[in-house]
């Protein structure tokens, strides 16, 4: 039941956390299969495992390690999530969100997800990054959704708007920084969904998921960013894309693994870290209500 996620239950969370901390962190990130190496970004390090934080679930996929990192990136003092929590797993979408209500409680105002995900697109690699411009909340329309429930005003409002979900600036700053920086590779922006997995889709799944418009897919990222929008964080999202969804029914052996999607995040974790090391500093400079 929820009462596992009341206010009352993530304050006692919060305070645990806040008793482990200097300062609020302003940031927080959240980092996808095969890219926990995104926290090795941070420096004066701060490490709290999940299974030492009241009421916080366990990570239990290979590649996510389960300890929040805090410390310093460009200078601001952000939270990153070494390791998120799936529906796949056997938590309750509300329970896989409730880090990002946690991170609200202690100062947390800027989200910034990744994930790893399946290319839709047909213009899209192995090794792409798609900012994620929308998204369509398939599990949603089976009316699986981390906001379902009693509504606790002081979260957020009982119906929250979601057609401005992603944040316009962030996402224009990030395709700057992208140029600038020179980073490797390709950046996209387009629509990402989330399945419910634990196995990857068919390829009739595929095609359908095509025709309504879907660029990525995952099996994440979006009841977190819910959550988040619910209590008014603003949100930057990407996808890196780590493997080309196979849409024809012809003999091929090419099947998606869990080891090909972390291995895809270890090569492209360099030009990951410096990417969202100069969004945080975007974000800092010019966002931060200081
Ligand atoms: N086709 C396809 N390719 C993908 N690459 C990563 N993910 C995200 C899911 N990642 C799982 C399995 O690696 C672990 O959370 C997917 C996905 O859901 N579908």
């Amino acid at each position: 039941d929820q009462n596992g996620g009341s206010y009352e239950t993530l304050l006692q969370t919060a305070k645990y956390i806040q008793s482990h901390i200097p300062c609020e962190p302003k940031v927080g990130i959240i980092c996808g299969s095969g890219m926990g190496s995104l926290a090795e970004a941070l420096e004066n390090k701060i490490v709290i495992p999940y299974h030492d934080i009241p009421n916080f679930p366990v990570s239990t996929v290979e590649g996510h390690a389960g300890q929040l990192v805090f410390g310093t990136l460009s200078k601001v003092f952000v939270v990153c999530m070494q390791g998120r929590f799936h529906y796949y797993e056997g938590y309750p979408l509300w329970k896989c969100a409730m880090p990002i209500r946690v991170m609200k409680l202690i100062g947390v105002e800027f989200l910034i997800a990744t994930n790893a995900a399946g290319g839709i697109n047909t213009a899209f690699m192995e090794g792409d990054v798609m900012l994620i411009k929308d998204h369509i909340n398939m599990m949603g329309f089976a009316g699986n959704n981390p906001l379902q429930g009693p509504n606790d005003i002081r979260w957020g409002p009982r119906f929250p708007p979601m057609n401005k979900a992603y944040d316009t600036d962030l996402i224009n700053q990030a395709k700057q920084i992208w140029k600038q920086e020179e980073l490797k590779g390709r950046l996209f922006d387009g629509v990402y969904t989330c399945l419910g997995g634990p196995n990857f889709e068919t390829v009739a799944e595929l095609r359908m998921l095509k025709l309504l418009g879907v660029d990525a897919v995952g099996m994440s990222t979006v009841h977190e960013v819910l959550t988040a929008r619910h209590c008014d964080m603003t949100v930057l999202a990407f996808s890196l894309i780590t493997n080309v969804c196979l849409m024809d029914y012809h003999d091929h052996d090419n099947m998606p693994t869990h080891e090909e999607v972390m291995d895809v995040g270890k090569i492209r974790q360099g030009t990951l870290k410096l990417f969202v090391e100069k969004i945080v500093a975007y974000i800092a400079e010019n966002r931060l209500m200081t």
